[in-house]
């Protein structure tokens, strides 16, 4: 029940929209009586046997009402459309500004299937719900008080009746409420998941195919699509056996009505050209409710995605977000101070870093070396406040990171992954997004620093060719290339190079070290290289060990002194 309140609190970013269907339904319901009404009239008046004149008037008023009717139904169709994509959107949106402030920390831990089911399938079938179900009920109240004052004026017991039977249909989905939410959670767990292996497969399917486990895959999909098939029918069971009592009750409604006026008529208390109208209007006054069961059966989809929509919306926000926090304060060159820096990703998990001391001087090249897992990315992580560290243990320009709004510090931060991430879009979109008001010369100067401009330029369409999703038609040195123009472009006083240059060619490399060499000029630059060569000219490289700092100096000082070092840069001479 609580999260059926907090679904219609999403009205709110629509209240005018809401409003008008409210006022449409109001019309429509009522343009349908009135043409019931004039048709109940018009028989009455041909079997009195009155003038042509009054007969050809309620004719006329019939079918003027059912002009009416069908001039606001097809109204309102269109703006049914309209005003559900501003709800839907309004909701799509507050799910990605949360997932976004967020971050890397919280999607990490969801299958991103599953997110994906939520913003896409999961906001979508709150439709029905949000625009159509919830209008209605407003539509079902103001048409039974008037249904009620009318029909006692015409029969007391029937108007009383067609009262009850009203409260009836729309109380009845919530007394099955409780039972059916946890068939309804199930439905839409089932459903993610489904859809998170389906895009888990997709996206590994090479890997899949050449581990020879395509067919054991296919087998265990087909199995969770007959798991959902299952609860799908569970839950068609439960919205099949409400609509069902809402029918029974509207059926019953409106033959008990026609039977007590006929009976009221045989008593002699009402004259039987009510009965004709009661015949004619009972039917009328209870299809509202009738397309409220609809509209309720329509939403169980809509409902049984509430649990996780809300779980991300209210997921706790890190302190950090919340506060006053700088917006200025990043110096040009600006000095990096880690000092007894633990930290662990799970609460009470193993420590990924131990008491880390650390300082990237201002200006200067700093390099990270260790073998994999040895804590080099966790550092990065940090640094960019995808996580949250024990306040104080990374200063930059002697302020606590924490103390800076999260967009800022990022601004001032220019990072190229591992696993460069291109966008679906053109190759310019792709570096533009590091600077959306950067002209086209910067793009090309960016990308001739890192290049990728000749690359770029025999493409079929240059700087305007679309790159795949996740830059799939691209060969990962060309992807990390692109990511590189795309961090000059930036032009932040920080650059961060993770592992920057480990998809490319010793051609390549040597070519985009050049390029990151003047890219680096007058920043503060952190390094993380597998390759030894990359780091070899860093002016203070630390070299680190199962989360340890085990060493810190030049690379020929710490050839000649630290063995860790002296073993990586042998390994790596192997390779
Ligand atoms: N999101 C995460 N959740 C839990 N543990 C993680 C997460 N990311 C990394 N780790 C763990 O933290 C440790 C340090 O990982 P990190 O990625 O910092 O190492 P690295 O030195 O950068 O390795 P590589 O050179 O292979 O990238 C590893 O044991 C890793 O398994």
């Amino acid at each position: 029940m609580n999260h059926f309140f907090r679904l219609v609190y999403f009205l709110k970013y629509a209240k005018k929209e809401t409003a008008i269907r409210i006022l449409l339904g109001l019309g429509i319901v009522g343009a349908q009586f009135s043409q019931t009404w004039f048709l109940a009239k018009m028989v009455i008046a041909v079997c009195e046997k009155r003038n042509m004149k009054e007969i050809l008037l309620f004719f006329l008023a019939e079918f003027l009402s059912l002009f009416i009717r069908a001039g606001l139904i097809k109204y309102q169709e269109y703006f049914l459309k309209k005003y559900a994509a501003k709800v839907k959107n309004e909701i799509r949106s507050q799910i990605l500004d949360k997932i976004m402030v967020l971050g890397p920390s919280f999607k990490n831990d969801q299958r991103t299937g599953n997110l994906q089911s939520l913003i896409t399938d999961g906001v979508e079938s709150l439709e029905a719900f949000l625009t159509q179900y919830i209008p209605q009920i407003a539509v079902v109240i103001f048409t039974t008080i008037f249904v009620t004052t009318f029909m006692c004026r015409l029969d007391r017991t029937v108007g009383l009746l067609l009262f009850f039977m009203s409260a009836v249909t729309v109380i009845v989905p919530h007394v099955f409420m409780p039972a059916v939410s946890d068939v309804m959670v199930l439905y839409w767990k089932e459903y993610a998941q489904l859809n998170a292996q389906y895009i888990d497969d997709m996206q590994g399917m090479s890997t899949l195919k050449s581990l020879g486990v395509s067919k054991k895959e296919g087998k265990r999909l087909k199995d969770q699509a007959i798991g959902f098939a299952a609860e799908s029918m569970r839950n068609l069971g439960i919205s099949l056996s409400d609509s069902t009592l809402i029918t029974i009750c509207i059926t019953a409604g409106t033959s008990i009505s026609i039977l007590l006026s006929a009976i009221h008529v045989a008593q002699g208390k009402i004259p039987y050209a009510v009965l004709i109208q009661v015949l004619f209007l009972a039917g009328e006054c209870l299809k509202p409710m009738n397309d409220l069961s609809i509209y309720w059966h329509n939403s169980y989809t809509g409902l049984s995605v509430a649990e996780e929509l809300l779980y991300v919306l209210d997921y706790p926000v890190p302190e950090k977000t919340k506060e006053n926090l700088q917006t200025t304060g990043i110096g040009e060159k600006p000095e990096i101070v880690l000092r007894n820096l633990s930290f662990q990703y799970e609460k009470d998990g193993a420590d990924v870093l131990k008491n880390v001391d650390m300082v990237f001087e201002s200006g200067k090249v700093t390099a990270i070396a260790g073998k994999s897992g040895s804590g080099k990315s966790t550092i990065v992580n940090l640094l960019l406040g995808f996580y949250e560290t024990e306040k104080n243990r990374i200063q930059i320009d002697g302020k606590a990171l924490e103390s800076f709004e999260s967009d800022y510090l990022r601004s001032q931060i220019s990072v190229v992954f591992q696993d460069s991430f291109l966008f679906y879009g053109t190759v310019r979109d792709n570096i533009r997004m590091a600077r959306p008001e950067a002209s086209d010369a910067e793009i090309i100067q960016a990308a001739m620093a890192a290049n990728v401009h000749e690359f770029i330029v025999n493409l079929p369409n240059g700087y305007d060719t679309l790159v795949g999703e996740r830059g799939a038609t691209l060969s990962g040195g060309e992807r990390q290339r692109i990511a590189i123009a795309r961090a000059i472009l930036k032009n932040a006083p920080i650059l961060i190079l993770d592992e920057a240059t480990s998809s490319v060619d010793c051609k390549n490399e040597q070519e985009i070290q050049n390029a990151l060499k003047e890219a680096m000029k007058d920043r503060t630059t952190l390094v993380i290289a597998h390759r030894m060569t990359t780091i070899e000219d860093a002016d203070r490289i630390y070299v680190m060990q199962n989360g340890l700092v085990e060493g810190c100096g030049t690379h020929e000082e710490l050839l000649q002194k630290d063995q860790i070092y002296q073993n990586l840069v042998r390994a790596q001479s192997y390779e």
